[in-house]
């Protein structure tokens, strides 16, 4: 059976409810997980990797519930938002020495390590110590250590928080070569990390699943929302009560604003393509006015 399965899943924190009635099927490919700081998105991850406990509902990845933790330890390969390692360690010896601990045989460990390092692009920083690494790097070496059982499915949770903006695309296109072959699940609360290669996106807010589809469905619900229009300063304190501005510039004639509109444009409003900040922005407004 295909891919990972999520059947009504619930969670909670003590009395705090984090994830409502979640239904979710992800294949193969880049699955974007997009939400703001406490969406759930971490808790989501956890579940699915086994590390928090299922209470209700259930979790199923290629046949095989999460409750089999042996088999899931297997097929899931996890980054967490904090990784980190022994400071003191250098880059080659933490893969060999997680790899030791995943009961790699050491010829297929050295061969493994030898090509992962490559594909990292950290294999002029084999002998770095940890402590020596940059955010980027360290990252990286996350993935690695991910990859070193050739998992078929990987979770990244916040890669790409507090990188670079090259560092960033780096790893972005790291992602996506992977989901070639790989499932790759992919969280962030910045919606232009997702907008290339994620072929299914996921928003999540305030623990419900508030999208599910593809990124051209999403865009193409939004297209009739999405207006520019210059405004005074004067104009502008009234305007952004009234709308949900999306993108915003300021220039010597007055203040660009990019804006959602549901209701009758009015005749100084420009329709422009749709972004998917702002149909995130839509998705997660949709109940209010805007
Ligand atoms: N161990 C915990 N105990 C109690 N509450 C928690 C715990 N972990 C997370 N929470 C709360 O659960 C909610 C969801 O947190 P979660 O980390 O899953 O969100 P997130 O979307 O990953 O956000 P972030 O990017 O900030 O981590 C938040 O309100 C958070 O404060």
């Amino acid at each position: 059976m295909d891919g990972i399965k999520i059947k009504n899943l619930n969670f909670s924190y003590g009395s705090k409810t984090v994830l409502k009635d979640l239904d979710l099927e992800i294949s193969n490919g880049m699955f974007g997980l997009l939400g703001r700081n406490g969406a759930g998105k971490s808790t989501l991850m956890k579940l699915i990797v086994g590390l928090l406990p299922l209470k209700s509902g259930k979790i199923s990845m290629y046949g095989n519930s999460i409750k089999n933790k042996q088999k899931i330890r297997e097929i899931v390969g996890y980054l967490p938002q904090d990784f980190d390692f022994y400071p003191d360690m250098k880059v080659e010896e933490a893969l060999k020495y997680l790899g030791v601990l995943d009961n790699i045989k050491t010829s297929v460990l050295n061969d493994r390590m030898d090509r992962l390092l490559v594909l990292v692009n950290l294999n002029n920083e084999r002998k770095k110590k940890i402590k020596n690494l940059s955010g980027g790097m360290k990252r990286r070496l996350g993935i690695a250590q991910c990859l070193l059982n050739d998992p078929k499915v990987l979770v990244v949770d916040e890669p790409t928080a507090g990188l670079d903006p090259e560092e960033r695309i780096r790893f972005r296109n790291l992602l996506s070569d992977l989901s070639e072959e790989k499932t790759v699940i992919f969280s962030t609360h910045i919606a232009s990390d997702l907008q290339s290669s994620t072929n299914h996106l996921g928003i999540l807010d305030n623990g419900t699943l508030v999208y599910d589809g593809t990124i051209d469905a999403i865009l193409d619900e939004c297209k009739s929302s999405t207006f520019e229009t210059i405004l005074s300063r004067q104009d502008y304190d009234k305007f952004r009560k009234e709308y949900l501005i999306f993108e915003q510039k300021e220039t010597s004639q007055g203040i660009i604003v990019r804006f959602l509109n549901n209701g009758k444009p009015e005749d100084n409003f420009k329709r422009i393509a749709p972004t998917l900040e702002a149909a995130y922005l839509m998705k997660i407004h949709e109940r209010r006015a805007y």
